[in-house]
C-alpha cells in the first residue's frame, strides 16, 4: 500500500533523509519511530505528496507520488505534526471546503460530513468556530478533515501530542479501529502508544531506516538474555556458566556488593536454559542470588537502533 525507495531529501546543506526504503502492507497499523529530527515528518510530507523528495520513488496506494500527485492525494488522509487549520472558519463550513478541495459533489460531501462527524464525535462543533475549540476537538477536526476522502491511507504525525489522558485515550481507540480497515503510519514519540496501536515499528535516525520490526518479534525476543547474580569466584563461575547447555554467550564478569558477581548470558531461547543455569550453579554449592530473565522492549529496541547511528556521525 506503501512503497517508498531511496528516498533522498536536504534543506540547503543538511541532509535530512540520507536514502530511505520500506513496504508497508494494506491493514498495517505501522508505529514511525525516531529522536528529534531523524526526519519522520520529512518522510510523512513526501508521502503526502507535500514535498518534493532530491531523489526517491514514492508509491502509495497503486500510485505514483511525484508523477500522480492529484491521484495519490485522494488515497491518503494526512494529519500534519501542526495542522493547517483555517481557525476563523466554522467547523462545518471547514469540512465542507476540504470536500470540495477533493472534488466531492454536494451529496458526497453532505455524505462525507456526516460520516466524520460521527467517527470523530464532532457533536455540537459543527457551528463553531474552530479557534473557539479545545485543542482535543481541534485534533478531533484535523482528523476528520483526513478522514473526509475515506483515504485507503492514513497518514499522522504525532496525533495525540499535548492532548490530555482522555483525549489521548479516545484517539488511540479511534485510530487502533481505523487501522482495521486502513493502511496507518503513525508518528509518535510515545512508545505505549506504538505498543497499544500498532503491529509493526519503523525507526528512523539520522535520515536513515534503522529498524524494522514487527511488535510481535520484539516480544518473542523477551528470553535471549539471563541476568545471574551469584556468591562465587568470577572466573570460575564464567567457565561453569560457558558450559551450560542453551548459554551462547557470557559477558564479562560485574563485580557487585557483599562478594557477589554478575554475568549476562546470552542464550538460545529454550525455556529450560534457566533451569540448567540454575542446577548447575547448585551443583558446586554457590549462592544463586539472582536469575532474571532480560526483556527486549520497544524502548531497548529504540535506544539500541537509534544510538548506534549517533555513534556513527
Ligand atoms: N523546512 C526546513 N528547513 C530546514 N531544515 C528543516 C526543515 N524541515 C526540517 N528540517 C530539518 O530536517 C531534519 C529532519 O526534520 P523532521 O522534521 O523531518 O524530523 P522529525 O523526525 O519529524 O523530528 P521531530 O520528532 O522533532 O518532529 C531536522 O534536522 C530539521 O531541523
Amino acid at each position: 500500500m506503501i512503497r517508498v525507495s531511496g528516498l533522498t531529501k536536504s534543506y540547503g546543506a543538511h541532509r535530512a533523509l540520507a536514502g530511505v526504503d520500506f513496504e508497508i502492507e494494506a491493514g498495517e497499523v505501522v508505529g514511525f519511530l525516531g529522536p528529534n529530527g531523524a526526519g519522520k515528518s520529512t518522510t510523512m510530507r513526501i508521502l503526502t505528496g507535500v514535498l518534493r523528495p532530491d531523489e526517491g520513488q514514492v508509491n502509495v496506494a497503486g500510485r505514483d507520488v511525484l508523477r500522480e500527485p492529484l491521484q495519490a492525494r485522494r488515497q491518503v488522509g494526512y494529519l500534519p505534526e501542526h495542522t493547517p487549520l483555517y481557525r476563523r472558519m466554522r467547523v462545518g463550513d471547514y469540512l465542507e471546503f476540504v470536500g470540495q478541495v477533493h472534488g466531492l459533489a454536494r451529496r458526497e460531501r453532505r455524505a462525507a460530513i456526516a460520516r466524520v462527524h460521527g467517527q470523530c464525535s464532532l457533536e455540537g462543533t459543527l457551528r463553531r468556530r474552530i479557534d473557539e475549540l479545545s485543542k482535543g476537538y481541534r485534533q478531533r477536526v484535523g482528523l476528520a478533515q483526513a478522514l473526509l476522502s475515506d483515504p485507503a491511507v492514513l497518514v499522522l504525525d504525532e496525533p495525540t501530542s499535548g492532548l490530555d489522558p482522555n483525549e489521548v485515550a479516545r484517539l488511540r481507540a479511534l485510530i487502533a479501529e481505523l487501522g482495521q480497515t486502513k493502511t496507518v503510519l503513525l508518528s509518535t514519540h510515545v512508545l505505549p502508544e506504538v505498543e497499544e496501536v500498532c503491529s509493526r515499528v519503523l525507526i528512523l535516525a539520522g535520515g536513515r531506516l534503522v529498524a524494522d520490526d514487527s511488535l510481535e518479534a520484539i516480544g518473542a525476543s523477551q528470553s535471549q538474555s539471563l541476568q545471574v547474580v551469584l556468591r562465587a569466584p568470577a572466573g570460575a563461575a564464567h567457565e561453569l556458566l560457558a558450559g551450560v547447555v542453551g548459554v551462547a554467550r557470557v559477558g564479562v564478569p560485574r563485580d557487585v556488593v557483599d562478594a557477589c558477581v554478575a554475568f549476562e548470558l546470552a542464550i538460545d531461547g529454550d525455556s529450560r536454559t534457566s533451569e540448567r543455569v540454575s542446577a548447575a550453579i547448585a551443583s558446586k554449592g554457590w549462592a544463586l542470588v539472582e536469575l532474571t530473565r532480560r526483556t527486549e522492549t520497544l524502548a531497548s529496541v529504540f535506544q539500541r537502533s537509534t544510538a548506534r547511528v549517533v555513534d556513527q556521525r
